[in-house]
């Protein structure tokens, strides 16, 4: 096999959903046109409703056409899609299932190599994948691979069981869970940024660091997803995944090499050393909110206890705060602040890294304020990296001025980021699980996130909805870094 242009049999269970519309179908289409695909591909759409091949193929065209808004250059491309309609819940279909790949396997010469893909509700995951194994379609000459949507799981204990289900079909290295904040070009160069420049990798810990904050912030509300959002909330939605997996690139030492094996082990490392919070302390960092009417990007919305499928006195966060700190020598003492919610002000994720003040100041005796050095890593929607330092006013004696070093990445011309389902479909057709999550990261997580789902499933926030629509959440969430002496960062990009 050519490493670079995977062949493969491509399953998608949920082929009529959302996410295979916006976001996979179209990430396949791009790989193809760049020539990232052998020809040796199919792939073969399963949900229940009657579809023909041809049917199924218009959609898929209309799919890519709305979400790249540009018209296919590849008729051939579809003719590669096949559907497959029926209920995941019943095994006679799975035989079906593994004739068609079969079939599919002697015309598209895929070496039996096959990805199976888990794009439907995390209540079917468990059932896939032991019909898969049971009705023999795991058993394959070539390589098989799972691919497992969010959420996994609800809390450790239900993601422990769908663990054991899982591995009962596939081995670890067989599993890629999805985070796509690990296929977002930015999140990807923070290894590079902090390992490969002299300037940064020596400073990058307690002595010269004094805290880090990662804001997620969204404008959209929880659009046709309460039922989900609902018993789901900003904690699990995107805290426990997306914040500490950040968290955890932004932290960990350096990987003896860049394998799979060396980078997830640091990883798992920084989660285990995230300080465990107690039911007592939850409030001493944590903060929690839920929005109400406000104006986003112009417009009245609705508060969420008025959205779809929400419960109406809905005790559900949609916004997090959080201070977490990571017990080991490199950052004792340094807090690392997150903060994601949904219709805030901006949709923005940025990181700041603040360095401590130098020792002595020879710019204090003139009275002027020394602004602290800052490396804002943006993730998106901008991309790019500035670099805050102080330089003499111009024209003045003994004046600092602040300077902005400023790269911006998706700025250039002929730059066109690829989407991050893009690189990670292509990290799994080349079996490249680096930017993947392990079993050992997503039991961490939940092992640190549960003690504060449990105090705030069980207590009634009285203060709700406690921030505006359109705002950057609650006020108690900027409390959270007064009482340590710092404050958040403004998150929009200095040019705009
Ligand atoms: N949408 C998004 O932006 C994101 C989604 N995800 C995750 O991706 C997964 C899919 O989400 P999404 O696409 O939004 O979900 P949708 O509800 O839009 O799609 C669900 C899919 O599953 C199919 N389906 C439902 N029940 C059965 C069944 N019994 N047998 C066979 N097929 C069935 C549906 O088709 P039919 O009705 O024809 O059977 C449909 O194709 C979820 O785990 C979600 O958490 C993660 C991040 C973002
Ligand atoms: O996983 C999720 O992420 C999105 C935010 O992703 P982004 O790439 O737009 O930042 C969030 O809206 C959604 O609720 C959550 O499930």
């Amino acid at each position: 096999m050519n490493n670079m242009n995977p062949k493969s049999l491509i399953v998608i269970f949920g082929a009529t959903g959302d996410l295979a519309k916006r976001k996979l179908f179209p990430s396949i289409y791009r790989l193809y046109e760049k020539g990232n695909l052998s020809e040796e591909f199919a792939v073969v759409g399963v949900a229940r409703r009657p579809l023909s091949n041809d049917e199924f193929r218009n959609y898929v065209r209309e799919s890519i056409e709305n979400a790249l808004q540009q018209e296919l250059n590849h008729e051939q491309f579809v003719s590669h899609f096949y559907y497959h309609p029926f209920d995941v819940t019943d095994t006679a279909s799975y035989q079906q299932l593994k004739s068609l790949l079969e079939e599919l396997d002697g015309i598209y010469h895929s070496d039996g190599n096959r990805i199976f893909y888990l794009a439907m509700a995390p209540e079917f995951f468990g059932t896939v994948t032991s019909r898969l194994k049971s009705e023999g379609l795991t058993a394959t000459n070539g390589w098989k691979r799972l691919v497992i949507e969010k959420p996994f799981g609800h809390d450790f204990e239900s993601a422990r069981k769908l663990n054991e289900e899982i591995r009962q079909a596939f081995s670890e290295n067989e599993i890629y869970r999805i985070d796509h904040y690990l296929g977002k070009e930015m999140v990807q160069n923070i290894e590079v940024i902090r390992f490969s420049n002299a300037i940064f990798e020596p400073l990058w810990n307690n002595r010269f660091i004094s805290n880090i904050q990662i804001t997620s912030s969204e404008t959209l509300g929880v659009e046709d997803r309460g039922r989900y959002y609902d018993h789901s909330g900003a904690l699990r939605d995107m805290v426990q995944n997306h914040m500490l997996q950040m968290v955890a690139l932004l932290a960990m030492e350096p990987p003896i090499k860049l394998t799979t094996d060396d980078i997830r082990n640091e990883k798992v490392k920084v989660l285990r050393a995230l300080r465990p919070i107690s039911h007592d302390e939850v409030d001493q960092y944590f903060v929690r909110g839920q929005y109400g009417r406000g104006v986003v990007n112009g417009k009245e919305v609705i508060g969420y206890r008025e959205e779809n499928n929400v419960d109406p006195n809905s005790n559900t966060e949609t916004f997090v705060a959080g201070k977490l700190m990571i017990d080991n020598f490199r950052w004792a003492g340094v807090p690392f602040y997150i903060r994601t919610g949904k219709r805030m002000a901006e949709k923005s994720t940025k990181i700041v890294v603040q360095f401590k003040d130098i020792p002595m100041n020879l710019y204090y005796r003139t009275n002027e304020k020394i602004q602290p050095n800052l490396l804002i890593i943006h993730i998106q929607p901008d991309e790019g990296i500035t670099l805050h330092l102080n330089g003499k006013k111009s024209g003045e004696i003994m004046k600092t001025a602040p300077i902005e070093l400023d790269y911006c990445y998706n700025c250039i011309d002929g730059i066109n980021t690829p989407e991050a389902y893009e690189k990670l479909l292509y990290d799994c057709m080349r079996g490249d699980a680096t930017n993947f999550t392990h079993w050992d990261e997503v039991a961490a997580s939940w092992q640190f996130v549960d003690p504060i789902s449990e105090v705030w499933e069980n207590t009634k926030a009285d203060d709700f909805p406690n921030y505006e629509a359109g705002s950057m959440g609650p006020k108690a969430s900027d409390m959270l870094l007064a009482k340590d002496g710092f404050h958040w960062w403004p998150i929009y990009h200095p040019k705009q």
